[in-house]
């Protein structure tokens, strides 16, 4: 059978590719049965995600499910699978380890994702947690890390796409870029506007402009608009526009340049750093690679 993804068309082919991959090696199988203490820890709007230990460790794993595999999103499932190991040679990016199967009501197999664990779990929560111990060195380290994990991703070719504060993980201060190309790919298949607007405020405006004829994709520019405003996140301790309702009239908002204000006490060169990301132009935004070099002259 052939790894080209575009072969992948439905969930039998789905299952065999898995299998092929399984027996040649390719990718790791744990059965299922080895997990103990399996815990819930969070669910997405494909699936959910539980925490558990793998025999005789102490070691936590993530074991990633989803809801409802259909044709649709078998062949992002296989991306995910090959994007996850095309980069996982880097520390700020969520290791892919295998696959496991567990079986539904219905005894049909499915597959999910077992995944590195991020104790801390996604990057929203540990600001909200941790804020007040945050020094200034601190989140620039927080910043560099994840504009280098992007960057990395770049590098191979990928677009995330997807850049948000719960798509971002933490394992003990370490950052882990998690979700990329998955969500995307599989959103574009499926009828999710409520998640769509949750996301208004990291998503790059010229995607919201109707009026243009052509239509616009997201591309590298806009993972570097989501970085702007995650790197004013990481200075806030805050989501952007909370307590603001994240609607047609809020992208109109930041469509026409609305944006956060700084925080009192943030550098000027980082403040510049962000506010170039998320310039409504694409083609004035820095790349990912300029906005490295700039943290590392401002660390
Ligand atoms: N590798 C991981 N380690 C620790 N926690 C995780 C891990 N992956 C996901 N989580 C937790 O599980 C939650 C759900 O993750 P999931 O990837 O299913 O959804 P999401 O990214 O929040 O949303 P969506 O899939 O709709 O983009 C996350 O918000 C996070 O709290």
């Amino acid at each position: 059978m052939s790894y080209n993804t575009e072969l992948v068309s439905n969930l039998n082919d789905w299952n065999k590719w898995i299998e092929e991959a399984i027996s040649k090696k390719l990718i790791k199988y744990y059965e299922y049965d080895q997990f103990y203490n399996i815990q819930e820890i969070g669910s997405g709007g494909f699936g959910k995600v539980c925490r558990a230990n793998w025999k005789n460790s102490h070691k936590r794993y993530a074991i990633k499910s989803f809801f409802n595999i259909n044709d649709a999103t078998v062949k992002a499932l296989v991306r995910e699978i090959q994007l996850q190991r095309e980069v996982d040679f880097h520390d700020n990016v969520i290791h892919f380890y295998g696959v496991t199967t567990s079986f539904k009501e219905n005894q049909i197999k499915e597959y999910s994702l077992v995944l590195e664990y991020a104790e801390n779990g996604t990057l929203r929560k540990y600001l909200k947690e941790n804020f007040e111990n945050l020094t200034w060195d601190k989140k620039y380290n927080l910043a560099f890390q994840l504009v280098y994990a992007v960057s990395c991703l770049h590098d191979e070719g990928i677009v995330h796409r997807d850049l948000h504060s719960n798509n971002v993980l933490v394992h003990q201060n370490t950052i882990k870029l998690a979700d990329f190309g998955l969500s995307k790919r599989i959103e574009e298949t499926s009828n999710s506007h409520s998640r769509t607007f949750g996301l208004i405020p990291y998503t790059d405006p010229k995607s919201f402009n109707s009026s243009t004829t052509e239509l616009y994709l997201l591309n590298k520019k806009s993972d570097v608009y989501s970085i702007g405003v995650l790197l004013w996140e990481i200075s806030s301790g805050q989501p952007p526009f909370q307590g603001r309702p994240h609607d047609v009239g809020l992208a109109l908002g930041i469509l026409q340049g609305l944006r956060e204000t700084p925080i009192p006490n943030t550098s000027i060169d980082y403040i510049k750093i962000y506010t170039d990301c998320w310039n409504i132009e694409p083609d004035n935004r820095p790349t990912i690679n300029q906005v490295v070099d700039e943290l590392k002259q401002d660390f």
